[in-house]
């Protein structure tokens, strides 16, 4: 039988994930890559995978996709782990870089840049810039390096109310429901699990590890991130 390929973003906010799939019956039924977010994307829309744990923004470049579970990346209020770095306020930022490795948090950025805050600056891929945009665990302590820094899912909850979600499980082709069952048995087996994953990461002084995987990764997918989502969408769609 061929294994059903699947790739899950490689940061510590998809380590329960991770643990449930390693810890499943359905093991020897996939082939799993640890990616970072533009590479899921990337592979899901190229037909390189069937499954990702896949950036929401490139959900509109999938023809036919279907969301396949129940469980993503979200958050109701700050990540803390996606942000804008600047050291002047967000008003004076005039040019601002992206981050390589995001898909959705790049037009989170833009999003709230035009909707929210009013402003337009510039966005550079090279040299300097007044502000950055970057995710994951490079940002892990990083709050006080900066005169300024925005949570972009506490500003995104500040501008509609919403909740958001940054990543869902999707698929680019039909897969079979016993696989979806066991496939959601096994994330659910992980997030059941999370104390574990906690114990097994390093204590960092500038970090709390437990609380993020806790309190401020927001793992449903329940209906008003649903609803987040296609707000989102409907953003992107008009930038
Ligand atoms: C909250 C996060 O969500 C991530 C952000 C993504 C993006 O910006 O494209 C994609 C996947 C998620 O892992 C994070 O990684 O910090």
């Amino acid at each position: 039988m061929n294994k059903i390929k699947i790739s899950a973003v490689s940061y510590t906010n998809s380590k329960p994930f991770v643990f449930g799939l390693m810890h499943s019956g359905i093991l020897n039924q996939i082939d799993l890559s640890l990616d970072i977010p533009s590479e899921c994307a990337h592979k899901l829309i190229s037909n390189q995978v069937d499954i990702g744990l896949v950036p929401v923004a490139a959900l509109l470049e999938i023809p036919d996709y279907k969301i396949i579970s129940s469980y993503c990346i979200g958050a109701t209020g700050p990540v803390d782990s996606v942000f804008i770095f600047s050291n002047k306020p967000i008003g004076e930022v005039n040019t601002i870089k992206l981050d390589e490795q995001s898909r959705t948090s790049n037009n989170l950025a833009k999003v709230l840049l035009k909707n929210y805050w009013n402003l337009s600056p510039k966005i550079v891929d090279d040299g300097p810039a007044d502000a950055f945009v970057q995710i994951g665990d490079r940002t892990f302590g990083k709050k006080n390096e900066y005169a300024y820094r925005y949570d972009l899912a506490e500003e995104w909850q500040k501008f509609n109310g919403l909740p958001f979600v940054f990543a869902v499980w999707a698929a680019n082709k039909v897969i079979h429901d016993n696989f979806l069952l066991d496939f959601n048995a096994a994330l659910k087996y992980g997030l059941d699990h999370r104390n574990v994953v906690i114990e097994q990461l390093p204590s960092r002084e500038n970090f709390d590890f437990g609380d993020y995987l806790t309190n401020k990764i927001d793992y449903r997918l329940d209906h008003k991130k649903l609803e987040a989502l296609s707000t989102f969408h409907q953003f992107i769609r008009e930038l």
